[in-house]
């Protein structure tokens, strides 16, 4: 899959994009990258990009032409079904069931504002979608892109070194992930729930299970009234209930 960003701050993404499952699956080719500095499209020669809103009102906006030229240079190098996605809080909800979509394109085209954010028609006239992650407000996109480059690439095949891990990520299921452990069996006095260290694959998965389903009645119960429950997990639920002193 291929991403191009569209930033004021190319570099920031140098590191932030080098390290980890991402930097591994872009030394392999198996992610590709682009980014454009937005101000290189400016024809003034102060390079400037922003400019007093009309109307008054505090801070700056990003001007149509120069983020329109940039947007048309990152396109013509892009898959034509690569959507251009501006990162704002007036987007849709950045959630599993977008991210799961967005995995699916060829290609992502993110841009990033800064400011007070972009002239109106620059939008109109060259942004596909615009999406939030979350209802507060950042100084610029670009950690809004890196959300979105980083929830959408661990999707991709043979990202993550084991796939199965991204299937039982939370929310995959529109369930809470339950919990993990690793060694040692005893820590502060807590132990290692039993039933992970039986070998009982079944029982273990369904416990995983019960606990993804108990932690989201107690911590998201939005999330359980929008997905419904089987009849099994309903039964699997009513246990940890019991069981938990719901
Ligand atoms: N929440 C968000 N989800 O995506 N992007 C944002 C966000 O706050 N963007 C900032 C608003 C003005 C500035 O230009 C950039």
């Amino acid at each position: 899959m291929h991403f191009h960003v569209l930033t004021l701050f190319p570099g920031l993404f140098e590191a932030a994009l080098s390290y980890g499952v991402l930097g591994r699956a872009r030394e392999q080719g198996r992610l590709g990258f682009d980014f454009t500095d937005i101000r290189d499209f400016s024809r003034d020669r102060h390079r400037t990009v922003d400019d007093r809103p009309f109307g008054g009102g505090p801070g700056m906006v990003m001007q149509p032409q120069v983020v329109s030229d940039a947007v048309d240079h990152a396109r013509a190098g892009m898959p034509e079904d690569a959507p251009v996605i501006y990162l704002s809080p007036q987007g849709a909800s950045l959630d599993h069931r977008k991210v799961a979509e967005l995995a699916e394109l060829p290609g992502l085209t993110l841009l990033c504002g800064r400011y007070e954010g972009i002239d109106e028609r620059a939008l109109e006239g060259r942004v596909d979608q615009e999406l939030s992650v979350g209802d507060y407000v950042l100084s610029g996109g670009e950690f809004a892109a890196l959300v979105v480059i980083d929830a959408v690439a661990r999707l991709q095949p043979e990202v993550l070194g084991e796939p199965a891990s991204a299937e039982e990520d939370s929310f995959v299921e529109g369930l809470l992930d339950c919990p993990h452990y690793t060694r040692p069996q005893r820590f502060e006095g807590r132990e290692v729930p039993e039933v992970l260290l039986s070998g009982d694959h079944a029982r273990i998965r369904q416990w995983r299970r019960q606990q993804a389903l108990g932690r989201t009645w107690e911590r998201r119960p939005d999330l359980l009234r929008e997905r419904g429950l089987t009849s099994r997990e309903r039964d699997l639920l009513t246990e940890y209930i019991r069981e938990n002193g719901g």
